[in-house]
């Protein structure tokens, strides 16, 4: 049993189960996935500074016997250290859902050692789903999060994971990764940073600590591939962007949205800011349709401004420093 319902019209309750099929050059698979839980964040506080267990911030939702969706990868369209990100159309006929959902998205799957930071990063995007409902103005629509063990799937992962291919798979450990047997330690995972209330009992409530993710580590012999299904957006922001005083002031209410909605991002650099995605709606805030989105919210906090000094004490924390030396990559 979990606390929250998913708003009728939210893109996250369109969608229960995924096909992807891939048949590209270097791979060719077929992989069937269902929703899964996301991995809730312990809320953090500016007051004492440090990471609160609350029963308010547990887990969502996941809808059942909802649609089935039927992928057909495209390109990559970048990676990181967590993940791969492809593009993918649509390939079966959905056009009774409300709210439509584009017929292209991407598809970020987590490379195999880290699927708990993939499942942190749903959460975050419930939570801006479902607060403010910054999704679709200021971050792009989220379809879900899925997962699917590679073994029950069919795929012959025992060739396709291979570290002897001459190509990555979507879900291939990154090369430079200097723990590919554990993912990675999120901030609230440290028990001394954490407070929890004298009589903590959240019963049934899921919360991070006791999601199935809290515990997870990445089994070799039985690997989970876990995916983030998303609007698809533009091209990342450039130096040439950032000369432009009007895409600068953009970028500036889109993070003024983020802080507004009590979300520190922690990793906010250039690579994480893209273009729009063509059907961003109107911000309700601002009285305009954002340029720019912000993405990649593996190492996001939640605050709760209501208890929270804020602006004043809090701004600090929410600051996405913009346009500092961690932005340019410098630091
Ligand atoms: N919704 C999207 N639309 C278009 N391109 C995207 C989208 N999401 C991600 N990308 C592209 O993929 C790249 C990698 O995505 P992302 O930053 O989420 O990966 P990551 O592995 O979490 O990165 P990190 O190294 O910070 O962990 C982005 O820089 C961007 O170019």
């Amino acid at each position: 049993m979990e606390k929250h319902n998913i708003h009728f019209q939210s893109p996250l309750s369109l969608i229960s189960a995924l096909t992807i099929n891939a048949d590209t050059e270097e791979f060719s698979f077929r992989l069937d996935l269902s929703r899964s839980e996301s991995f809730p964040s312990h809320r953090f506080s500016c007051v004492d500074d440090k990471f609160h267990a609350d029963i308010r911030y547990s887990t969502y939702q996941v809808p059942q016997n909802a649609a089935h969706l039927q992928l057909k990868l495209g390109d990559c369209l970048g990676f990181g250290a967590t993940g791969t990100v492809y593009s993918a159309h649509i390939s079966n006929s959905l056009s009774d859902l409300s709210p439509p959902v584009p017929q292209e998205l991407i598809v970020k799957f987590a490379r195999l050692n880290h699927c708990r930071s993939l499942a942190r990063e749903a959460w975050i995007y419930n939570c801006l789903d479902e607060n403010q409902r910054l999704t679709g103005t200021v971050v792009p629509r989220c379809y879900g999060f899925f997962t699917s063990k590679l073994t029950e799937s069919g795929v012959d992962y025992t060739t396709l994971s291979s570290s002897e291919l001459p190509f990555e798979l979507p879900w291939s450990i990154y090369e430079f990764d200097r723990d590919p047997d554990r993912d990675n330690i999120l901030h609230d995972d440290f028990d001394d940073e954490v407070v929890r209330p004298q009589t903590w009992n959240p019963g049934h409530i899921i919360t991070k600590d006791s999601s199935p993710w809290n515990s997870w580590t990445p089994d070799p012999d039985d690997p989970l591939v876990a995916v983030l299904l998303l609007e698809k957006g533009g091209q990342r922001y450039t130096d040439f962007d950032d000369r432009d005083p009007l895409v600068r002031e953009d970028v500036e209410l889109v993070c003024e949205d983020l802080e507004f909605a009590g979300i520190a991002h922690n990793d906010f650099r250039m690579p994480n800011l893209i273009r729009a995605p063509p059907a961003t709606s109107v911000c309700r805030r601002h009285k305009r349709v954002h340029t720019w989105n912000i993405i990649d919210f593996n190492q996001a906090w939640p605050l709760d401004l209501s208890v929270e000094n804020f602006p004043r004490d809090t701004n600090a924390v929410l600051n996405s420093r913009y346009r500092s030396g961690y932005f340019y990559g410098w630091q």
